[in-house]
């Protein structure tokens, strides 16, 4: 089976067995199975989105979709992820250029579920080869390149979603991606730089429990 499907599906019997009123929906292809397995449950509850692709997903699926702005818990969210390190445990999130609203649904949810097929997970943060991305806000971006070239570190404007010019994000910003390691190095710098929004490093404590398609399972109960 599609692993993203059977990802899915784990995800599905997880979130069900906790009756959650409030669910955080999170984006990407993994995500998408998970919208349509869950339009086939028996779930009957609120969902809150992480991006205007997920919000047109679950609308068109008849899904009640309250705003994110007016929610102040949410009781389990999903979502997919670019990297899993186990060591620590961490994720590199916003490959869909969502991670901003992802983190922000993160920060709200009681338990957090990330699903994920086995090409993403990795010992060592960085070992995949994925960039770290960074949303900033537009007005500040010679600034934080600058800060960034202070830093030593390399990045590029995300370009390339069907229109000419840079990713522009559901909240109006850009994407930068930056290499890496030394991103993971300098994490806590470039979090506090002016004008970024969010970096796409979920560190322990927004991850609850890391679905694995092939039975491996990350989190705070779990044995890894
Ligand atoms: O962080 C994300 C979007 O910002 C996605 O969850 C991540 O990119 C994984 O996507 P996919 O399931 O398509 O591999």
């Amino acid at each position: 089976m599609d692993p993203k499907l059977t990802a899915a599906r784990m995800a599905l019997e997880e979130v069900l067995k906790r009756q959650p009123k409030i669910l955080g929906v999170g984006s990407g292809t993994t995500v998408h199975k998970f919208i349509d397995e869950l339009s086939r449950s028996e779930f009957t509850g609120k969902v809150v989105s992480t991006s205007f692709d997920t919000t047109l997903r679950l609308k068109e699926k008849g899904f009640e979709v309250v705003d994110l702005m007016s929610v102040n818990r949410i009781d389990v969210s999903v979502d997919g992820a670019d990297e899993v390190s186990t060591e620590p445990l961490s994720l590199i999130k916003g490959g869909g250029a969502a991670l901003l609203r992802e983190k922000v649904v993160a920060e709200l949810s009681s338990f957090r579920i990330y699903i994920v097929d086995p090409s993403k997970v990795v010992e060592k943060p960085c070992d995949r080869g994925v960039p770290i991305p960074i949303e900033v806000v537009p007005v500040s971006l010679s600034a934080v390149t600058k800060n960034l070239e202070r830093l030593g570190v390399k990045w590029s404007v995300r370009t390339g979603s069907g229109k000419l010019g840079p990713v522009i994000t559901d909240n109006g910003n850009l994407v930068l991606d930056l290499e890496c390691n030394r991103a993971w190095e300098l994490l806590e710098e470039i979090k506090s730089l002016n004008g970024v929004a969010a970096v796409g490093v979920f560190e322990r404590d927004l991850i609850d429990l890391v679905i694995v398609s092939d039975g491996r399972k990350y989190g705070k109960d779990t044995m890894q």
